[in-house]
């Protein structure tokens, strides 16, 4: 289906993506699936849902390619690749801010209502493993879009689940009751904790979980943020200018700190973050303190601090 001449465009977890191009020219992305020994039937029944998925903040599925071992999945491809790329790298925190905040904005707005899309009805979904920058794509237009939301996720056990988290670093965007049943059970909820740690680090411009910061306190930074935002302080984040970039920056703090709510039926459901994001700042209340938990480090040490 793809051209011949496709190229590498990234890695991840469950395979290799490839740029290609259909015979009309429609450029496409390719995401070989590793091999994996689980039945067939189970991924045509993901791909058939994930067919019926239809959202403007959804990388729409074009299609699949399945022989025996074999499967791919074939995705519109999004021009300005995946969100890591503007909000962690060097070359964009040292100079101007690559993403202005109004397009932060944006962002986190179409994010939560892609999210709210997954969660509702009958195309109810929880994505689990948390979500990442790397599962937010860009546009051409810089509309965000999920990608990938929990097929290769379906095939594998628990155990390796669990090997997973410890694996792939992917920790500080996974809910506390993920990791420890003691937290309650994992629902839509838990997608909710990710959305609000994804937000938080859009609006620093930085991983939540930062070993190169040398000041322990800065380490989780959300403590920080909390504090400014607590006493009523300027938010310690960079290139808020104007007043109302003021406004949205708060906005998008206030609305992660519910969302990171240690109890999961203390955090919003996804239809109330996009009401936030929408509404006024000052019918925000400000959240509680959330109690931030380090997530454990390797499979065996569930623990929190
Ligand atoms: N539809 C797409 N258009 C453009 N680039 C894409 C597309 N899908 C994936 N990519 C690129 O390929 C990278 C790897 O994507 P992929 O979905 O395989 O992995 P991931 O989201 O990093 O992790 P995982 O699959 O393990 O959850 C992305 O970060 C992005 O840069």
């Amino acid at each position: 289906m793809a051209h011949s001449s496709a190229e590498l465009i990234g890695k991840g977890g469950y395979g290799c993506v490839y740029k290609g191009k259909l015979p009309d020219g429609h450029l496409v992305a390719v995401k070989v699936l590793k091999e994996s020994k689980s039945d067939g039937e189970e991924f045509i029944n993901e791909v058939a849902s994930m067919g019926r998925t239809s959202h403007v903040n959804i990388v729409t599925l074009l299609g699949f390619c399945y022989e025996r071992t074999k499967r791919a999945l074939i995705y519109d491809y999004m021009s300005n690749g995946s969100l890591d790329k503007f909000i962690f790298n060097q070359e964009f925190s040292n100079t101007a801010r690559c993403l202005e905040w109004k397009m932060l904005y944006e962002i986190a707005l179409g994010i939560a209502r892609g999210l709210e899309y997954l969660h509702r009805g009958c195309n109810t979904r929880i994505l689990h493993f948390g979500i990442k920058p790397q599962n937010i794509l860009l546009d051409k237009d810089f509309c965000p879009k999920i990608s990938d939301f929990g097929l290769a996720k379906l095939w594998l056990n628990k155990e390796s689940i669990v090997s997973m988290i410890g694996a792939r670093g992917t920790a500080g965007y996974i809910a506390p009751e993920v990791f420890s049943r003691n937290f309650g059970g994992v629902s839509h909820k838990s997608d909710v904790y990710s959305y609000g740690m994804l937000v938080l680090e859009l609006v620093r411009g930085r991983k939540n979980i930062d070993a190169r910061v040398h000041n322990t306190s800065e380490i989780y930074f959300p403590s920080c943020i909390y504090e400014d935002l607590e006493l009523g302080r300027d938010l310690r984040i960079s290139k808020v200018a104007t007043e109302e970039e003021k406004e949205m920056a708060r906005k998008m703090v206030m609305v992660s700190f519910w969302c990171i709510q240690t109890t999961p039926s203390e955090r919003p459901q996804m239809s109330k973050v996009v009401d936030m994001l929408e509404g006024d700042l000052q019918s925000i209340q400000i959240p509680p303190k959330p109690f931030l938990f380090s997530p454990p480090r390797s499979p065996q040490r569930s623990t929190k601090s």
